[in-house]
Formats: C-alpha cells, structure tokens, sequence
C-alpha cells in the first residue's frame, strides 16, 4: 500500500495501519500541483501560520501523487530540554504536515490518532525536512506516515510519525469552534483560499 519505501515502515497493527482493502484514491484536480506550496489553513495555526511570533512556521511544498514535503526551522521559543526542541511541538510538526495531506484529497479531517517516533535529538537552529505520504483511504479513514531528517532532505532521520485522520463535514469546524473565532475565520484569507477546495463553503 505504501507508495515510497524511502518512508521507514513501522510495522505492527496499529490503528494507524491502513487495512488490506484500504485504497489510493486519485489526486483532486483542484489540489496544488507537485512543486507548489500548500498553503496555510489558517494565519493563526500555531504551526503553519504567519500570525505567530513563536509559531513553528512550517512551510508545506505538494509532492507527486499523495505526498508532500514540508521544513521548519526550530527555534529558541520551540525548546523543552535546553538547546533542544520539545517533543510535543515536534509532534504538532507531523500532526499539521501529515494534516496537510487531506488537502490533495480535497477533504476536510481531524486527526484521530497520531503517533511519533522520536530518534534523533532536534537542536535549535536545525531545520527539520518532512516527507509525508498518504498510505490508504478506507471510507471516512485517511491513513498517513511521515518521516522527519535533520539538515536537509537526506539527513539523518530524526523522527517517524503516522497518523489516522477522519474525514468530517465544514461543520465539524464551525459548530465546535468557539464562535468568536470561528466568525473571524470566514473572513481569514488562507481559511477562505483553503476552503475554495474543499468543494464547501465556511
Ligand atoms: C470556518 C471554518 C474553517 C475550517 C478550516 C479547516 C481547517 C482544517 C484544520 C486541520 C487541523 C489539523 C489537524 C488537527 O489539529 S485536528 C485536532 C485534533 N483532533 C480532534 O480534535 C478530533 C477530535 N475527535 C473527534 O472530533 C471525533 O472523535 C472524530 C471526528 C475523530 C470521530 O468521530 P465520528 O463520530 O465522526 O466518527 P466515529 O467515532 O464513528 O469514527 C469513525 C471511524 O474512525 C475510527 N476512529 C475514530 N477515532 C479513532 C482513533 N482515535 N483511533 C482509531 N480509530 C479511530 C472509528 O473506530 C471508526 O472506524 P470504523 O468503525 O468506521 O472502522
């Protein structure tokens, strides 16, 4: 099912391993082109928007098929261990890069399930290269993994990640979301460039 061996397989049974009959659905036309960035969901994501000062700023290129590539730079705000990156915002990294993913299959999702890896020590100043892959579809199921590398896109691999995204309606984000941000998010330029894919309106 995996359409890249690059990606290290974790094996196993886990519920972020696509089924047997799990399927590669085609590209949405509407989705950006390899080679094109992917951009922002949102200028306030902590992860992938321009709207933060200590946000992780991650910048998203589409790759060719279901994959994408994604870097950011750690910085002194993004430290657990001194001189060292936190975990969980490593974390937060894969869930929106892996996220990011539904955007080529032109659907909105929420992570179910995540899960990292973490091999490798991230420093501040290193930049971490994301490789991710969409790896089945099964109904409202969309299966994922990732890879991170430290320095370049053949560095070292510092962390592996996988994650379960589910597939929900606009409204999943407009009935949950407390409302005073929600009604700023119709009017948030990438919010409103991202859901003119999605075939919905905000
Ligand atoms: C103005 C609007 C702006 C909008 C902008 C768009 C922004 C986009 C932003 C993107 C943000 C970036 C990303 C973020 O940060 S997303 C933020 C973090 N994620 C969430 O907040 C999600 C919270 N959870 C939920 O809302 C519900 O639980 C969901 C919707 C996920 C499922 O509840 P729902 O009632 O719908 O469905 P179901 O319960 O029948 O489950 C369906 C199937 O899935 C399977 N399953 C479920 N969970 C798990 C699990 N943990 N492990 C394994 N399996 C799991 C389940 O077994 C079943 O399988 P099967 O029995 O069919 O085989």
């Amino acid at each position: 099912m995996t359409s890249d061996a690059a990606i290290p397989s974790r094996g196993g049974l886990l519920p972020t391993t696509p089924p047997a009959d799990a399927v590669l659905p085609e590209r949405n036309p509407n989705a950006p082109a390899p080679g094109q960035p992917i951009p922002s969901h949102y200028t306030r994501c902590f992860v992938c928007g321009d709207d933060h000062d200590a946000g992780l700023r991650l910048e998203v290129i589409a790759g060719e098929g279901l994959s994408l590539t994604g870097s950011f730079t750690v910085s002194e705000h993004h430290q657990g261990a001194p001189g060292l990156a936190h975990g969980g915002l490593l974390t937060a990294a894969f869930d929106d890069a892996l996220g990011s993913l539904n955007w080529l299959l032109s659907a909105p999702a929420v992570t179910g399930r995540l899960e990292t890896d973490f091999r490798r020590p991230v420093p501040v100043g290193s930049t971490l290269h994301i490789r991710a892959e969409v790896v089945g579809v099964k109904g409202r199921k969309v299966f994922t993994k990732a890879v991170g590398r430290l320095g370049s896109a053949d560095g070292p691999v510092a962390l592996t990640a996988a994650a379960l995204f589910i597939q929900v309606p606009i409204e999943h984000f407009t009935s949950n979301g407390r409302p005073e941000d929600v009604a700023k998010a119709r009017e948030d330029r990438a919010v409103r460039r991202s859901v003119e894919n999605l075939e919905v309106n905000p």
